[in-house]
């Protein structure tokens, strides 16, 4: 049986290490990191997860700012709020949560975040440095994928990791922070050419598609470390929703080296690292080492 790589408890682990980072560092400057949560719209599944970054934030002593605006903003204004948060002092991380109604245009909007403000790391500055190699804000379910290998020892440099998916958001800083791990790399998407054969040879099987039961016990192999970045809510037969991941866990369980539960997986590293980088953000601000 594959070990279970817990990301709810190493993402609490890291909560209270924040806590108390947070706690010293808010004592010497006389203020706490700040992060303001943009959302836009109705979006229910949104609206939890802008609800948990607010809990974890007031749990680990960073103040919580930030606004639930309704869908029919106008673009104007919400460029004017971003612009209104970059210059607050109070504020060292802004995230406009994913997905925006259809009438905004997310790209310019992202954009408009100063990119030392970026705690998604979606900015094409943040972007740029990752593709180059240099330090800056990493996106955090890719950060969070990473911090998961890394701490479950899971070989990565010289291994073949395969990336299913190509969004801004996972895919394409996922094979880019395999890649400076020195893994060799392959992301597949919907044109790849027989799946099967490509997600056969992984040893490393990251998938952030978004389709239920698309990772079968057919398509890995029993060294494939699979990590399941899919969340999609799915009719239980008792009529109540339930959320699965990529991976038709209960056939691939058996037959992997390990794998991530959804939930549990790499759901909850996502909000720490999003907390670590506001934590990160806010030491380089006051020149601190994070
Ligand atoms: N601006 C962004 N928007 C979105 C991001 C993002 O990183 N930046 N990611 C996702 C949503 N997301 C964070 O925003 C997120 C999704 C899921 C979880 C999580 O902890 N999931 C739990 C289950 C929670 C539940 O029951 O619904 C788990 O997997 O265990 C955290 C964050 C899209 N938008």
């Amino acid at each position: 049986m594959a070990q279970r790589l817990d990301g709810k408890a190493l993402a609490q682990e890291i909560q209270l290490a924040l806590a108390q980072q947070v706690k010293t560092l808010t004592a010497k400057t006389g203020r706490p990191p700040g992060l303001a949560v943009i959302m836009v719209g109705d979006d229910p599944a949104s609206a939890t997860y802008v609800r948990n970054k607010h809990r974890a934030c007031d749990r680990i002593g960073i103040a919580s700012y930030g606004k639930h605006l309704p869908a029919s903003t106008p673009q104007t204004e919400l460029l004017n709020y971003i612009q209104q948060l970059n210059q607050d002092d109070r504020v060292d991380g802004i995230l406009l949560q994913l997905p925006l109604p259809q009438d905004l245009d997310a790209v310019t909007l992202l954009n408009s975040i100063a990119p030392d403000k970026d705690v998604d790391g979606l900015h094409p500055i943040n972007m740029g440095r990752l593709l180059r190699g240099e330090p800056g804000l990493r996106s955090c379910t890719p950060a969070g994928v990473m911090h998961l290998l890394q701490t479950y020892d899971v070989p990565i440099a010289g291994r073949h990791a395969v990336v299913l998916g190509r969004s801004i958001l996972v895919g394409k800083p996922m094979a880019l922070m395999l890649l400076a791990a020195n893994a060799t790399v392959t992301i597949a998407h919907s044109s790849t050419r027989d799946l099967v054969a490509v997600t056969r040879q992984a040893d490393i099987l990251v998938t952030a598609v978004g389709r239920p039961h698309l990772i079968t016990a057919g398509m890995v192999n029993p060294g494939t470390t699979v990590i399941d970045v899919g969340i999609n809510r799915v009719e239980h037969p008792n009529g109540k929703g339930k959320l699965v991941g990529d991976v038709d866990f209960a056939a691939v369980e058996p037959l992997v080296q390990a794998i991530t539960p959804v939930p549990g997986g790499i759901g909850p590293m996502t909000v720490a690292m999003l907390l670590q980088n506001t934590v990160l953000s806010y030491c380089k601000r006051f020149h601190i080492d994070g």
